[in-house]
C-alpha cells in the first residue's frame, strides 16, 4: 500500500490519479452542459489533494469511528483501500459497506459536483468504522477547484444552491465547525 512507499510513487500515482479524476468529472459533465475545458481551466494541480490515512486498531470499535460521518470537500475523490473494509456509504437511508477490493478505487461524489450539477449527483455521505484487531489503511485523492473559481449550477432549471468559491466554502465550513462542531456542508448554500 502507497503509506509505505517512497515519494517517487506516490508522485507517479498523483500523476496518473489527477489524470483519471479530470478525465471522469469530464465525462459526468458533459450531459449537464458543462463547458468541455470547464475543469482544465478551474482545477489546477496545487488545489487538489492525496491524503494517506492509517486507522489504528481500536479497542472499542462499537463507539468510536475511524472517520465520522461526512461529505467530501472537493467535486470528486478517488479512493484506494486495503483489505480491510470499514468504509461505508449512506444510501437510501441506511449504512451500506463498500466491499474492499484492493484491485478496484472507490470513486466518491463531492459537494461541487452536487451543486455544479444542481443536484443531478448527489455528495455522497460516508464514513469509517473501526476495526478492533488491525489497522486499515487507506488513499483519498480530492479534485478540487482553485480557491477563487466561482462553482455554480450550468444548466438551466433554476439554481437550488447559490454561488460560491472553495475559499467561501472552507471559511464556512471552518466558522460552522467551530460553532456546531460539524461541517454542514451545501445545505448553507440552498437558496
Ligand atoms: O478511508 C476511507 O476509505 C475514506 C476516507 C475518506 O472518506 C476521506 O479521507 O475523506
Ligand atoms: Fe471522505
Amino acid at each position: 500500500m502507497l503509506c509505505s512507499c517512497p515519494k517517487s510513487t506516490i508522485e507517479a500515482f498523483v500523476k496518473t490519479v489527477s489524470g483519471l479524476a479530470k478525465r471522469l468529472a469530464e465525462i459526468l459533465a458533459q450531459p449537464l452542459g458543462v463547458k468541455p475545458n470547464y475543469f482544465e481551466e478551474n482545477c489546477p494541480p496545487r488545489t487538489s489533494y492525496l491524503r494517506l490515512n492509517r486507522y489504528a486498531p481500536c479497542p472499542f470499535p462499537s463507539q468510536v469511528f475511524g472517520l465520522i460521518s461526512h461529505t467530501d470537500t472537493d467535486f470528486l475523490t478517488i479512493v484506494h483501500q486495503d483489505q480491510v473494509g470499514g468504509l461505508e456509504i449512506f444510501k437510501d437511508g441506511r449504512w451500506l459497506a463498500v466491499k474492499p477490493n484492493p484491485e478496484a478505487l472507490v470513486v466518491n461524489i463531492g459537494d461541487f459536483f452536487e451543486a455544479l450539477s444542481n443536484g443531478a449527483y448527489k455528495s455522497i455521505k460516508h464514513r469509517v468504522v473501526s476495526t478492533q484487531e488491525v489497522e486499515r489503511l487507506s488513499v483519498a485523492y480530492f479534485y478540487c477547484p482553485s480557491y477563487d473559481a466561482v462553482v455554480r449550477n450550468c444548466g438551466n432549471e433554476p439554481s437550488t444552491y447559490r454561488q460560491f468559491t472553495l475559499r467561501e466554502y472552507k471559511l464556512q465550513t471552518q466558522i460552522d465547525v467551530q460553532e456546531t462542531g460539524e461541517k454542514v456542508g451545501l445545505s448553507r448554500f440552498l437558496l
